[in-house]
């Protein structure tokens, strides 16, 4: 089943347009991921999704229903949570004062003891510095923070942008473990980066997306076993 359904949408900034009649989907349960260098519309793609760029053309669904022209606010509570780069969390409150933060919505408020637990369960370092203020934890840590706080909501989608970004090897690879974990517990993951290393492992379907278009879909294993493609597009 589509979960969300992208067609033919084009979009930008002021006069210049970023996304070119770009159609993608995800479907229920299933991990994608959008690869392509830095610029090329990546994040754009995200944020048009989330309500926070207008299209000029096309239409985005999610369960079947038009979400384009919905506010962000009720594109969110319709289930669709965007871990934006950066991922700043507010840095005078506690690790746990901001995973709250995340479940701000009714229905989440509701069984935010429950959700708190599970965050904690997954990322036992954010439970053991759930005190600690935010500005003091380490770079992985604050990406572990923005995570957690994405799975307080009420989401059915995950959309995370390049959580690669700016961190060492070695965090980004732990970093892409609790993703791989989320993935399994059967959410649904949207997932942009740059760098294809981590990421094709943990999506079943990859798109390549250059200039503000997509230029190929494929399963993560067929995109493994191509190295020429592998190394023409990602390095
Ligand atoms: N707020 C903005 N105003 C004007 N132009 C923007 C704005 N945000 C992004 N752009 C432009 O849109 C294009 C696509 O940027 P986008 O951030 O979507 O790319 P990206 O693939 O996600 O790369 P990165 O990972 O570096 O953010 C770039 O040319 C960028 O300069």
């Amino acid at each position: 089943m589509i979960l969300l359904e992208v067609s033919g949408i084009r979009c930008g900034y002021g006069g210049s347009v970023v996304l070119h009649d770009l159609s993608m989907h995800v479907n229920q349960g299933e991990a994608v991921v959008i690869l392509g260098p830095n610029g090329h519309g990546k994040t754009t793609l995200l944020r048009a999704i989330s309500g926070l760029v207008p299209l000029t053309a096309g239409e985005i669904k999610f369960e079947g229903r038009t979400i384009s022209g919905l506010e962000a606010e009720e594109i969110t509570a319709a289930g669709v949570v965007h871990i934006p780069q950066g991922d700043l969390p507010f840095p005078e409150m506690t690790v746990e004062e901001n995973l709250l933060m995340g479940a701000y919505l009714p229905r989440a408020w509701a069984r935010r003891g429950e959700k708190l637990d599970r965050v904690y369960s997954l990322f036992p370092r954010l439970g053991e510095r759930r005190n600690q203020l935010a500005r003091t934890l380490s770079g992985g840590e604050r990406r572990m923070l923005a995570l957690g706080r994405g799975l307080m909501s009420d989401a059915k989608l995950l959309m995370i942008d390049e959580p690669s970004l700016g961190l060492a090897p070695i965090v980004i690879e732990e970093v892409y473990t609790k993703i791989k974990e989320i993935a399994a517990s059967g959410l649904s993951i949207l997932l942009v980066d740059e760098n294809a290393t981590h990421a094709v492992h943990v999506a079943q379907r990859v798109y390549l997306l250059e200039s503000g278009s997509l230029v190929k879909e494929g399963q993560a294993g067929e995109l493994l076993m191509d190295e020429a493609l592998f190394s023409a597009y990602l390095g």
